[in-house]
């Protein structure tokens, strides 16, 4: 049994998590409306917290999350979740000088203007989609670097054709048939992360435009590529961020295989293979990541 006295804390984060927002703006002819799903976690001279139960170092989770309140009601866009985090962590290091780094996930739920009598309507919105636009900011006082990862999650996508998958490894195990010709189906989960930079120089970055970009290179090399494989046509979705945008440092994807498999129907005397496959059977799974 190990002596107490070699036991010692590593490491140590802590904050608020799941704070729900719904910011309205209103403007006389139109309102807008951002929700998020906000977490702050801090870094610090926090360790007395733990090891000696001293609580005059912590700054209440709850006033964390009155925090994020305020700076939501305060701030002229919130919608900008990477700058709106920059908001919440720059707060954070200024206000409480213990405090050695800031970390703030948000999560923005995707609301849409309606288009009522072919208009977009002044205040209704519609979830038309569950893609989440995802940001994660990481501030440190030292040198006040900042660390941005933007995401795209749960984008489902499918194509019917144009892709393939042949020439595989193949042992006593394999049983996959190759396939010239087979459905094609995912769910996006894109993160990019822009190069490091001070607090101030950040605020240069179309973090909006660069996030449309991604979604929309994302779906159209999935539309246009004869794909080979899950893999290259996933690569091809990198090089293309990659190459657009000079403020971003490295991109990553996982996308998982959601298999439909053809039904045999050889039973019934009914040809459902190869080129005559027209049913298929969506697997929950286990699908390829
Ligand atoms: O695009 C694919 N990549 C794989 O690695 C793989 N493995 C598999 O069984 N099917 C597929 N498809």
């Amino acid at each position: 049994m190990s002596n107490t006295s070699d036991v010692y804390l590593k490491a140590a984060r802590y904050g608020k998590d799941l704070v729900r927002i719904m910011r309205v703006y209103r403007e006389a002819d139109k309102q807008t409306c951002t929700e998020l799903t906000v977490r702050l976690l801090l870094e610090g001279a926090i360790e007395t917290s733990y090891t000696k139960a001293d609580n005059s170092v912590v700054v209440a989770t709850d006033t964390c999350k009155n925090t994020i309140n305020i700076l939501a009601k305060r701030s002229s866009n919130v919608d900008n979740i990477e700058v709106f985090g920059q908001e919440i962590t720059a707060h954070m290091l200024k206000q409480y000088t213990h405090i050695s780094s800031a970390h703030v996930d948000i999560i923005k739920h995707k609301w849409s203007r309606m288009i009522v009598d072919g208009k977009p309507h002044p205040h209704s919105f519609v979830r038309d989609g569950e893609e989440l636009h995802t940001a994660k900011i990481t501030h440190l006082r030292a040198g006040n670097s900042v660390t941005i990862t933007s995401g795209l999650k749960n984008l489902l996508v499918l194509k019917t054709t144009g892709s393939a998958f042949h020439g595989f490894y193949k042992d006593e195990y394999t049983t996959l048939v190759e396939t010239w010709d087979r459905i094609f189906s995912t769910s996006v989960d894109a993160t990019w992360t822009y190069t490091v930079r001070p607090a101030e120089k950040y605020s240069a970055v179309d973090y909006p435009a660069i996030y449309a970009s991604v979604k929309q290179i994302t779906m159209d090399t999935f539309a246009k590529d004869e794909s080979a494989s899950v893999q290259a046509t996933l690569y091809l979705m990198q090089q293309q961020i990659l190459a657009k945008y000079s403020d971003v440092a490295e991109v990553s994807y996982a996308l998982p295989n959601k298999h439909y498999v053809g039904i045999d129907l050889s039973k019934f005397n009914i040809d459902n293979t190869g080129a005559k496959m027209e049913v298929y059977h969506p697997q929950a799974d286990p699908s390829g990541k």
